[in-house]
């Protein structure tokens, strides 16, 4: 719906500022939109891509292929780097450093005299290498810094300017994506209208659909918020660089639901991937040392207002926390993190101080009197009062029950949302699992060929498409592959028949949060973790699928028991769950299959031990149910959560590549609630599958086209928006 919004905003936009040009889905690319434009090479590292980076998509007839070009940001293989290398690098070049919370501490390299107040002035992340000078808010990848000591050096000169970042040359393509890209930024932004000069019954009106009538038009003046009257948007600016440009805006829609309860719906320029936006970062100096570091931009200005204290939001609520943001609050020696009221954001700060350096950090423990703080602010309370109740992120590694005592109350109060995540695909596993929860290890089998992966897919798409972030280590079927099954679940539909629908999914598939380890075949089980382990840093993962666990087995150990090797490879999956508050989705092929006989779960593990590292245990079973036909059903047999175990038919829709209960008439949903085994009816409906309608003609079968060519071909669909 709102990539709808947007594109009709643009389309409002081109009659507002009579600008036509054709609406070009372009691939955002990884460029940190900042004027430093250099020889980006975001370090992505290792061996991690996201949707985009894999470039895979289904096409014409067949998939497009990755067109690797020169300004790729996607480089790989890319072996992490380390603290301990970059620090190695720096003496090497004489460079002297100091350690901060995230980021090593250098004198910055573009300014001859850096600045008085802290010669340090330029920061390095410790894991990512990226780096920014506060001097000058030069920025750029580990990489770029390597290339301007070199060339630092080669010049034989102390400093070196920072447009050296600027020679890169952008190809054409390029230019008119950036130039494109800047119009519709600029065109909204120079047709959006402060508060200020509004009418005031305006003002209260669209105050009063945002819930926001306590934050005062100063506030908004201040931070520099605007509306943006044909879609009623409020639009929060991204300014930043040394030449504090406008780089893109958010855009926010207000909804009311049922009652008075307001959903809000975001859309950015340039599009989430791409956007770094640490809102009201401008107005924080840089003697600021305290910052308190907010879920949303409502929620900042209500900081700001209420406390006067520096607030900053980050840009993509608390699904993550871009390590290129970290360099931008390094200076700060207190971080308040009030992400939020919901056990949600309780969790997410709780990672996030990990990142920050946890002894700088303090946490609000959200509850029934520390609501988000736009709702705090609504209902009177005495803000500056919980951020100074907040409590310090760093305890000791063994907590007295006084610690606990708050997150005991606090699992007790939001059962809910302790219980994770629901599936919106799957309610019978939500009945038996009750969702899918963070620092859980769950392991998945079932015989050859019987669908899990394909099962798989789907559960973990259904999480995903909720803002799970997510990382897939497929070893057994190629990326490609696997894309090509989760984009026909994501659609529900085989897209080689609907064609011209292909665009309108891709680019919504685009969107989510879903990352692709590229190795392939055997994998050295340390090799995978380092990847894991930057991946969470990276992106903020909470959901990791290993498909599957004998690929790790390596063929060297051949000599050693391989059922010791399988359980100390679950033994590792399970403590890195644990430590890094990762689901584990951990698929293993049984160790022997009885065709007449039902997998148990010692079919799956060569020891005891092994199965009491699982917190869960799924069985996709391939026997017929007594009660119904269908030929699959899944099996829980182990939940440590609550205990709750059971199974329950699934019925394989070809066409979409999707489980989903059978459509019709009554399934025993048999529940084994402890010992005793007791039936439940359960009406299952079908689940209404929403599909995009495209408009526009038929595509020709055969023909290897871009969407830039199909568009052109098809004009109708330049502006289209697609109704749900
Ligand atoms: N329930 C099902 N009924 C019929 N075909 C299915 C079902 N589930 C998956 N398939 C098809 O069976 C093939 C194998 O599926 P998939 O690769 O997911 O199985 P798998 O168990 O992961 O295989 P392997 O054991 O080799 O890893 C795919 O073409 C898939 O579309």
């Amino acid at each position: 719906m709102w990539r709808s919004l947007l594109l009709e905003s643009t389309a409002c936009l081109r009659q507002v500022a009579g600008t036509t040009f054709p609406y070009q889905r372009h691939f955002s690319s990884f460029y940190l939109r900042s004027p430093v434009q250099s020889f980006h090479r975001l370090a992505n590292s290792s061996y991690i891509l996201n949707a985009q980076g894999a470039g895979f998509f289904l096409t014409h007839n067949g998939l497009r292929t990755y067109k690797k070009d020169t300004n790729s940001n996607v480089e790989f293989p890319l072996t992490p780097i380390t603290v301990t290398e970059i620090k190695q690098y720096l003496r090497s070049k004489d460079i002297p450093f100091h350690d901060g919370y995230s980021c090593l501490h250098i004198p910055s390299i573009f300014t001859e005299s850096p600045s008085q107040s802290n010669s340090f002035s330029m920061f390095i992340d410790k894991t990512t290498g990226q780096f920014l000078c506060k001097d000058t808010l030069a920025e750029g990848s580990w990489e770029d810094l390597q290339d301007c000591l070199e060339v630092m050096q080669k010049e034989g000169k102390g400093f070196i300017s920072p447009n050296i970042l600027m020679r890169y040359a952008e190809s054409v393509e390029e230019q008119e994506d950036r130039k494109r890209e800047f119009n519709e930024v600029q065109g909204i932004w120079s047709s959006s209208v402060l508060f200020a000069d509004l009418p005031d019954d305006e003002v209260q009106l669209i105050k009063t659909m945002f819930q926001i009538t306590k934050i005062s038009n100063a506030t908004l003046k201040r931070f520099g918020v605007k509306l943006f009257k044909p879609t009623k948007s409020l639009v929060f600016p991204w300014v930043g660089g040394p030449d504090s440009s406008l780089k893109g805006i958010k855009l926010l829609s207000a909804q009311r639901t049922d009652g008075d309860k307001v959903t809000y719906n975001e859309a950015t320029f340039p599009k989430f991937s791409s956007y770094y936006c640490l809102f009201g970062l401008t107005l924080i100096s840089r003697m600021d040392s305290e910052v308190v570091l907010t879920g949303h931009e409502l929620d900042c200005l209500a900081v700001s207002q209420a406390t006067g204290l520096p607030s900053v939001a980050l840009p993509r609520g608390v699904s993550c926390l871009p390590p290129i943001l970290l360099p931008y609050l390094e200076q700060f020696k207190r971080v308040t993190l009030w992400l939020g009221g919901d056990i949600r954001s309780w969790e997410a700060s709780k990672i996030f101080s990990r990142k920050l350096a946890m002894k700088r950090c303090s946490l609000v423990r959200p509850g029934e009197y520390q609501p988000q703080p736009l709702e705090a602010l609504v209902q009177n309370k005495n803000l500056s009062r919980i951020i100074k109740g907040s409590i310090p992120a760093s305890h000791k590694s063994i907590v007295s029950f006084k610690q606990l005592r708050e997150d005991v109350y606090g699992e007790l109060l939001n059962t809910d949302q302790v219980a994770g995540v629901k599936w919106t695909r799957f309610p019978e596993l939500n009945r038996i699992l009750k969702g899918h929860r963070k620092g859980e290890l769950t392991v998945f089998t079932g015989p050859t060929g019987s669908g899990k992966t394909t099962f798989i897919s789907e559960l973990a798409l259904d999480l995903c498409m909720q803002g799970v972030n997510t990382l897939w280590g497929s070893f057994e079927i190629n990326n490609v592959r696997l894309a090509k099954i989760m984009l026909t679940q994501f659609a529900m539909e085989r897209l080689e028949d609907n064609l011209e629908k292909y665009d309108f999914w891709a680019d919504k598939f685009e969107q989510l949060p879903l990352y692709f380890m590229t190795f392939h075949g055997q994998q050295n089980i340390k090799t995978v973790l380092d990847t894991m382990e930057h991946a969470v840093y990276l992106y903020d993962i909470n959901h990791i699928i290993i498909d599957n666990l004998q690929f790790m087995m390596g063929q060297e150990n051949l000599s050693i028991d391989k059922f010791a090797v399988q359980d100390h490879i679950i033994g590792v999956f399970r403590k890195f769950a644990t430590n890094s508050s990762c689901h584990v989705t951990l698929i293993i092929h049984p160790r022997k299959e009885e065709d007449d006989r039902e997998l148990q779960t010692a079919s799956i593990f060569g020891s005891a031990k092994a199965s009491q590292e699982a917190d869960n245990v799924l069985i996709l079973q391939e026997k017929k149910l007594v009660t119904c036909p269908g030929r699959r059903s899944l099996q829980v047999t182990k939940n440590r959560f609550d205990g709750d175990v059971g199974i329950f038919p699934l019925d394989f829709i070809k066409a979409s590549l999707t489980f989903s209960t059978p459509s019709k008439g009554k399934h025993k949903l048999r529940k084994v609630a402890g010992k005793s085994e007791n039936e439940e009816e359960v009406q299952l409906n079908t689940a209404a599958s929403s599909k995009g309608e495209a408009k526009g003609g038929k595509a020709e079968k055969g023909t290897k086209t871009t969407k830039t060519q199909r568009t052109q071909k098809n004009p109708a669909n330049k502006n289209e928006t697609i109704q749900k």
